[in-house]
């Protein structure tokens, strides 16, 4: 950050603000098994600043889950609501556990018990919880329940990425995949490309590989491999996700796709492939769609990609960082490219506290207009001042961050503004 802080003259005040999340809230949640045992669950909720708005972020169910990496997640929530120019700071929540070897029941006992202990520091104006990896919209529509039985009353705006019967918004269960590909289409446009000459690889097919995969499809983009956690496939003439995402929903992992007898899957074509040979492939674009720390200085340097795009939150490390800088392998940063969910979650915290629903068409528009813009502004930063494109977006971030730090005056935080 300190090149950033240079770059924008940072005051220390905000320097010092920006250096540690605001809130740490931390519980123990103890869920009964189905067996009759009972197990107990850490989960954090950070909420990193708030200073242009409530805070916002989703929840991640996952057994690596800690506190710093829930903190870290939390402070590019803050940065990428800013870079988008939302009304939001930043939060994210997170707890320790594999959700696969949950029941469905246990499941829902697990996400009900999240909120009955962060109750107290969630709502609609406070802070403002969302889907993330392994969590989806039907977590959502327990936790917007528990809320309202605690409270004895609806409020569907204290949680986004709900389902549409509870308020959810048309577009969101896309929304990451669908932003993500139109700040590639951008990108792509500005190079003088055309979608249909791009070789694409994807690592990772939940919710946001399998919709960008879909769209990036349709759009003409030849997708020429996928992965899951259990392992890749390949195909030198390209990839239909239809198919293979009926066939992931059935046996809920890709690599068995090779030897399966879909009629529409060419198994003769299609190839295995390990998860990091993936990341080694000789393609236009990268996509990074799972999780944190993928391209890192151990493996940089065997990336032969043209391009990367990061659809999961920091997926490609500092060090790695470096490496692709410095083999001209440009990166499209995550607060930009992975912006389309929490632009279209914006979109159903608005909905909600109007009490108003709009179709599909006005939902995309508002997504694509955002977008465009935003987007737009921080290619044009990149080039203008010929640095890369991580750089420039954490500049349109941080800069309206501090800005509005500036507007607060000088009291307020150390006052417990806000709570
Ligand atoms: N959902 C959203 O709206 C948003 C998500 N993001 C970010 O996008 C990323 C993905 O989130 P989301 O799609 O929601 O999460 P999901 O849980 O829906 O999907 C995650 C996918 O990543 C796969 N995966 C996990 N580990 C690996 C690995 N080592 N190699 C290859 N694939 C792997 C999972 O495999 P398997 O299917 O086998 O479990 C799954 O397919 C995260 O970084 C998240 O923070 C960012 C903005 C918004
Ligand atoms: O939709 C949201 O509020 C946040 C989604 C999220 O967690 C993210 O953008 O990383």
């Amino acid at each position: 950050m300190a090149d950033i802080y240079e770059w924008l003259e940072v005051a220390d005040d905000s320097r010092h603000r920006l250096g540690q999340p605001k809130r740490i809230h931390q519980a123990s949640l103890s869920v009964r098994m189905d067996d009759g045992s009972l197990r107990v669950f850490p989960a954090w909720r950070v909420q990193y600043d708030d200073t242009r708005g409530p805070t916002k972020g989703g929840i991640r169910f996952h057994p690596d889950v800690t506190e710093d990496e829930v903190a870290t997640l939390s402070f590019w929530m803050t940065l990428k609501c800013a870079a988008v120019d939302l009304p939001f700071g930043g939060a994210k929540g997170g707890i320790c556990v594999d959700p696969k070897t949950l029941s469905r029941m246990e499941l829902e006992r697990l996400s009900r018990s999240y909120i009955r202990a962060f109750h107290d520091v969630i709502g609609p104006e406070r802070d403002i919880p969302a889907p993330d990896v392994n969590t989806n919209a039907i977590i959502m529509g327990w936790m917007v329940d528990e809320y309202a039985q605690i409270e004895r009353r609806h409020v569907p705006g204290v949680i986004t990425g709900k389902p549409l019967g509870l308020g959810g918004s048309i577009g969101r269960e896309q929304a990451t995949g669908a932003g993500a590909l139109q700040v590639l289409d951008m990108w792509v446009k500005r190079q003088h490309q055309e979608p249909g000459d791009l070789r694409v690889a994807i690592q990772g097919f939940g919710n946001a590989g399998q919709h960008f995969a879909r769209l990036a499809h349709d759009a003409g983009y030849n997708i020429v491999a996928l992965s899951d956690s259990q392992g890749a496939i390949y195909s030198e003439e390209g990839l239909d996700p239809a198919p293979i995402l009926r066939h992931k929903n059935r046996t809920r992992e890709l690599k068995g796709m090779v030897y399966c007898d879909d009629s529409v899957c060419d198994a003769a074509q299609t190839q295995p492939l390990s998860g990091d040979d993936l990341l080694e492939l000789d393609v236009d674009v990268l996509v990074l769609a799972a999780l944190e720390n993928q391209i890192t200085d151990a493996n940089a340097d065997r990336v032969r990609a043209g391009a990367i795009v990061e659809i999961a939150n920091g997926p490609v490390s500092t060090g790695g960082d470096r490496v692709l800088q410095d083999r001209n392998i440009p990166v499209i940063p995550d607060i930009i490219a992975n912006a389309g969910g929490v632009i279209v979650s914006h979109l159903e915290w608005v909905q909600n506290r109007m009490g108003d629903y709009w179709s599909g068409e006005a939902v995309e528009k508002q997504l694509r207009r955002r977008l465009e813009r935003e987007a737009n502004a921080c290619f044009n930063l990149a080039e203008e001042k010929a640095i890369p494109l991580r750089t420039a977006a954490y500049i349109q971030g941080v800069g309206r961050i501090v800005d509005a730090m500036a507007q607060q005056g000088t009291q307020g935080y150390f006052n417990g503004h806000h709570g």
